[in-house]
């Protein structure tokens, strides 16, 4: 896959680019609905004998916008969310740089400059698709310009349980630690990836090293201890993780800190990078009133997190 950055304003004229459909949203987390749009795009792209491609954004509009909720981490950053597109396989993507300048764009010139001139021959969006300035244009108005110049295929909403698929809903999940849950809106375990970085080197000396990880701008569950897979070189070990803040230890520290400890590993990891597959939450953090009664409790953990692991496989 392709991947062509814009910036506003762009001068790629449709006779240098390659007939496409083309699939259009901010597709933070590519869920289950997002799947539905990307992949329909692809197979259009399939039937007309055209390339497939996906247009997004960078960074998320509220960055830009200052909206009240911001969102400075992500679900899919920018090279997970090229991975997944690669292997949907897409073809092409265009990253538009989501700046003042493309937000006031009126509706009619974004399709006239970034839909007709990037040569989409049809396009596949989401039915709460919004563009333009202010997201003044909407798949009503879309319809309307696409009359004469492309294909339009809108698709409809995806639910779980009778609620919409997003990654709003997604967000909250996590936030309240439903890990399991996501399975369902991703179609896949929810995936973070990060550093190994050093942490108090207290780990070892109560029989549970664990690895202390950057993730970046990733989005992590809620503050919690979980069931998880973490994968070291393209191999996956059970593990258990804690997002939070080491009550029994330390009095204040501004985020939650994420570590894990792998079972039957025994490497030195430091600045090498883990993925970590999200299973289930199993506890919440709590201040021990010491180290031993901690120990008894990750010895606890560690049991519950293997069954748990052990009943998926
Ligand atoms: C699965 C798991 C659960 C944990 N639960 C708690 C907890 O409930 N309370 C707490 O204070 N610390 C908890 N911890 C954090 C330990 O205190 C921490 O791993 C230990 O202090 C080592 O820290 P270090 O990696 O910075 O050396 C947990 C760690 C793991 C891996
Ligand atoms: N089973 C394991 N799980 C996690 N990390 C391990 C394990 N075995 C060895 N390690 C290594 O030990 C380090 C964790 O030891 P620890 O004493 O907790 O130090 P730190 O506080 O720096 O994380 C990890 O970063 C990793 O390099």
């Amino acid at each position: 896959m392709e991947t062509i950055i814009l910036s506003h304003p762009h001068d790629f004229k449709k006779e240098q680019l390659p007939p496409c459909v083309l699939a259009l949203g901010y597709f933070d987390g590519i869920h289950i609905g997002h799947q539905k749009v990307i992949t329909t795009a692809k197979q259009t792209a399939d039937e007309l004998g055209v390339m497939s491609a996906v247009m997004s954004f960078h960074p998320h509009p509220s960055v830009v916008l200052g909206k009240n909720n911001v969102h400075w981490t992500y679900l899919t950053p920018l090279e997970e969310k090229k991975k997944v597109l690669k292997q949907l396989g897409i073809d092409r993507f265009y990253l538009v740089t989501f700046d003042h300048a493309f937000a006031s764009l009126p509706p009619q010139d974004f399709l006239d400059q970034y839909v007709k001139e990037l040569h989409a021959v049809h396009v596949v969006t989401g039915f709460d698709f919004t563009y333009g300035k202010l997201g003044a244009g909407n798949t009503d108005t879309l319809q309307f310009s696409s009359d004469s110049c492309f294909g339009l295929t809108v698709i409809g909403k995806v639910e779980r349980d009778g609620i919409k698929v997003s990654s709003t809903l997604i967000r909250r999940t996590l936030q309240e630690g439903s890990v399991a849950k996501l399975k369902e809106y991703f179609g896949r375990l929810y995936t973070v990836e990060g550093r190994v970085i050093p942490g108090d080197q207290r780990g070892r000396t109560i029989g549970f090293p664990t690895a202390n990880l950057d993730t970046g701008s990733y989005t992590l569950p809620g503050v919690g201890v979980y069931a998880v897979l973490a994968e070291y070189e393209g191999k996956k070990y059970s593990a258990m993780a804690n997002i939070g803040f080491k009550p029994t230890f330390q009095k204040t520290a501004e985020k939650p800190n994420l570590e894990v400890h792998l079972f039957d590993f025994s490497k030195s990891i430091y600045g090498e990078t883990l993925k970590i597959h999200w299973i289930q939450r199993i506890r919440s953090e709590v201040k021990f009133a010491s180290v031993q009664e901690l120990v008894r409790q990750l010895e606890e953990d560690k049991e519950r997190a293997s069954a748990i692991i052990n009943q998926l496989q």
